[in-house]
């Protein structure tokens, strides 16, 4: 498929692209950001943070680390006026191999002591794990997720946490967990269904395990562009995260947050908190600020917001 960036690549002027393009060199870096083992997080535009899955020769496998990483970075995310907008990808071949299988035995393991109390902690770790992801959804800033190469089991449940997904054509997609003997329990069977519009495709991919490629992808509403290649989709995956980093934080985060409530929550549910959502935000000094540069046919781009 044709993408946008593609198009803008050979629309736009060389002096507003190559700073784009150069940016995203800097995206990919060499190791996982100190503090974290599995994970790279860099700033490679104002107000944009890149998360990189970074275990490349373990095919970013999530591994224990990654677990808690995700949590800690989201939660320091979320809390970040310098960041208005978190695109996320993988290092090396693919995005992710998902569980990391050599962890799986240590997690599930029980002491063979009594049921009840074995049960009580599987689901306290089971409830940790969820967390790993639904963090990405608690986090009021946007997240881009954008995917090459294979992104299997828990690489489904992380991106249905995502806002927006973007993928390389040589991307795939695989609901793995029957394969392993499991069923899904980090999002994907709760998510998945709200974002492919077909429910009996979700319960194909969930129920067989066979592979999704990206043009199928594309054609169901998993991802809403696909790039050619890893190097297009990173510049496609900037340029998008710029264009939400321009405008009202206010107006993004509010709009985030009102699209998963509105998810989880009837037509008149969703407008009841819209409106006490909006009763303290339509006070904001960006609606003046937006409006004024609207009637003056600027770009929300021009404006300086303060930080949020
Ligand atoms: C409560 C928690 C709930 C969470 C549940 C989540 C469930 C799941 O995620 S189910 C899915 C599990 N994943 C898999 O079954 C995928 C296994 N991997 C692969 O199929 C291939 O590795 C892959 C297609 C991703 C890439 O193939 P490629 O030929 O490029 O690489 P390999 O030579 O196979 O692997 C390179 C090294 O990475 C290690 N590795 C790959 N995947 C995993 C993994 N999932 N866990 C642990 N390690 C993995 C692989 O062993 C190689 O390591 P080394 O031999 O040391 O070089």
């Amino acid at each position: 498929a044709m993408t946008f960036t593609v198009r803008a690549a050979f629309t736009k002027s060389r002096s507003v692209w190559l700073p784009g393009l150069s940016a995203v060199r800097t995206m990919s870096s060499g190791d996982p950001t100190p503090a974290y083992t599995t994970l790279s997080v860099s700033q490679p535009a104002t107000s944009i943070t890149h998360v990189e899955l970074h275990r490349p020769e373990k095919r970013n496998a999530m591994n224990k680390a990654f677990w808690s990483e995700m949590v800690e970075c989201f939660t320091q995310i979320s809390g970040d006026p310098e960041c208005r907008v978190v695109v996320v990808s993988g290092a090396g071949k693919v995005f992710t191999a998902g569980i990391d299988l050599m962890d799986m035995a240590s997690v599930f393991q029980h002491e063979g002591g009594d049921v009840a109390r074995n049960a009580w902690n599987m689901r306290r770790i089971i409830a940790k794990y969820q967390e790993s992801f639904t963090v990405i959804e608690r986090c009021p800033k946007p997240v881009v997720v954008a995917v090459h190469g294979a992104c299997i089991g828990g690489g489904v449940d992380l991106i249905t946490a995502c806002d927006i997904r973007l993928c390389t054509q040589d991307a795939w997609f695989q609901v793995k967990e029957v394969d392993i003997g499991l069923a899904a329990d980090v999002g994907t069977l709760q998510r998945l269904p709200k974002v492919i519009g077909s429910r009996s495709l979700v319960n194909e991919l969930a129920l067989t395990a066979r592979k999704m490629y990206a043009d199928e992808a594309k054609d169901s509403g998993l991802v809403s562009h696909v790039f050619p290649d890893k190097e297009a989709m990173m510049a496609g995956a900037l340029e998008m995260a710029r264009e939400i980093a321009g405008r009202s934080p206010v107006a993004v985060q509010g709009t985030k947050v009102n699209l998963i409530y509105s998810r989880d929550h009837s037509v008149a549910e969703g407008l009841d908190y819209m409106a006490t959502w909006n009763m303290s935000m339509l006070q904001s000094e960006d609606i003046v600020k937006s409006a004024v540069a609207s009637m003056e046919k600027k770009s929300p781009e021009t404006i300086t917001f303060s930080k949020l």
